[in-house]
């Protein structure tokens, strides 16, 4: 498994919202996306080093996945340029993003879950997300490739120990095997990028490590990696490097052990749990655990000493509930956990 790289291997100068790489294979700028009156996105600058793994993370609402759409290619901004290994992207479609190697993962949707495994694969060498299907099926790419695109995607469905299910339907695939088909069929494209969004949605905690390691494999391969996860352990477990958006802005960045403890990390998650009472010591360690924050969570273990409440009191299923395990986001509807 390949080591964290060294953040003096990423960082060009001061970690800060929109700090220089040293390396970067993605750097945009102004990208602003508005939805009648909400402001989505609004990024001034930002920069994916090449040949890591960043995690890009924020409560929700925070734009992380409009960003993924903008760049892509599968929404397009009111505002921003970009370019992507030297190029410019903007304005491309999404199919020709694909072709000059940044893919996304998309969830399978109705129409992918009718089709079989290997359907699927043959589907991701035309780099489309699944929307449109049928247009992409008669695409002139196809003619004369069938041999060739059907072995690539035997070799990655043995890859990621999928061969089994060639001939099944997707949507029989458990939460775990849909993860990983939807990261075998964004590599049919060959991409020097891979954008995973929330590849650990869904998916049964005895599949993680297996699921991690994936991951981990496609950075060993030279790909580079952006993620979004709201799963702070995974963020912790394998990011080189950590984003984070808040209101449609980059309002922090660094390796993920200072990112957790930034002061601007910690407002924003705070700052979105409306639905918690952070004036009391229970809501400040609820806060702690979804983010898997040391700090926030001595923070409010010594409120709850001062004030002499025992911190078992505070929180009353700690046992049942390890501070580690981080809150999971509940399994996108259609999908079936192993
Ligand atoms: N097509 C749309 N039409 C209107 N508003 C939208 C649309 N897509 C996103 N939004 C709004 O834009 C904001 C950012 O949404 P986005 O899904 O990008 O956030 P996110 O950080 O990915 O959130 P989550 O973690 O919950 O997935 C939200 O307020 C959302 O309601």
């Amino acid at each position: 498994m390949p080591e964290k790289t060294p953040v003096s291997d990423i960082l060009a100068g001061e970690a800060a919202p929109g700090c220089a790489k040293k390396d970067p294979i993605l750097v945009a700028d102004h990208v602003s996306r508005h939805f009648g009156g909400l402001t989505a996105v609004d990024v001034a600058h930002v920069e994916i080093p090449r040949g890591s793994i960043t995690a890009l993370i924020g409560p929700n609402g925070a734009g992380k996945t409009t960003l993924f759409n903008l760049l892509t290619g599968f929404d397009k901004p009111n505002t921003g340029t970009w370019t992507f290994d030297g190029q410019s992207l903007g304005g491309v479609p999404a199919f020709k993003v694909a072709r000059r190697g940044m893919v996304r993962t998309f969830q399978l949707t109705k129409a992918l879950s009718a089709m079989t495994v290997i359907e699927n694969m043959r589907l991701g060498a035309t780099g489309q997300g699944g929307e449109n299907v049928f247009a992409s099926v008669i695409r002139p790419l196809w003619r004369g490739r069938e041999a060739e695109i059907t072995e690539q995607a035997e070799g990655l469905l043995a890859r990621f120990k999928l061969d089994t299910k060639r001939d099944d339907y997707a949507g029989s695939l458990s939460g775990g095997q849909r993860k990983l088909l939807e990261m075998a069929r964004a590599l049919m494209t060959r991409p020097k990028m891979i954008m995973l969004d929330e590849p650990m949605a869904g998916v049964n905690p005895a599949l993680t490590q297996s699921l991690l390691e994936h991951i981990l494999s496609l950075k060993d391969d030279g790909t580079t990696v952006l993620f979004v996860e709201h799963d702070m352990h995974m963020v912790n477990e394998i990011a080189d490097w950590v984003i984070v958006m808040a209101e449609g802005k980059v309002v922090a960045e660094g390796p993920p052990s200072t990112v957790m403890n930034d002061q601007a990390v910690i407002d924003a998650y705070l700052g979105a749990h409306h639905d918690v009472d952070l004036g009391t010591i229970e809501g400040r360690l609820e806060v702690a655990e979804e983010m898997d924050s040391e700090a926030v969570r001595e923070e409010a273990e010594e409120e709850a000493e001062a004030a002499g409440i025992p911190v078992e009191h505070a929180t009353p299923d700690a046992e049942a509930t390890p501070a580690k395990t981080p809150r999971k986001k509940p399994a996108a509807k259609d999908e079936v956990t192993p």
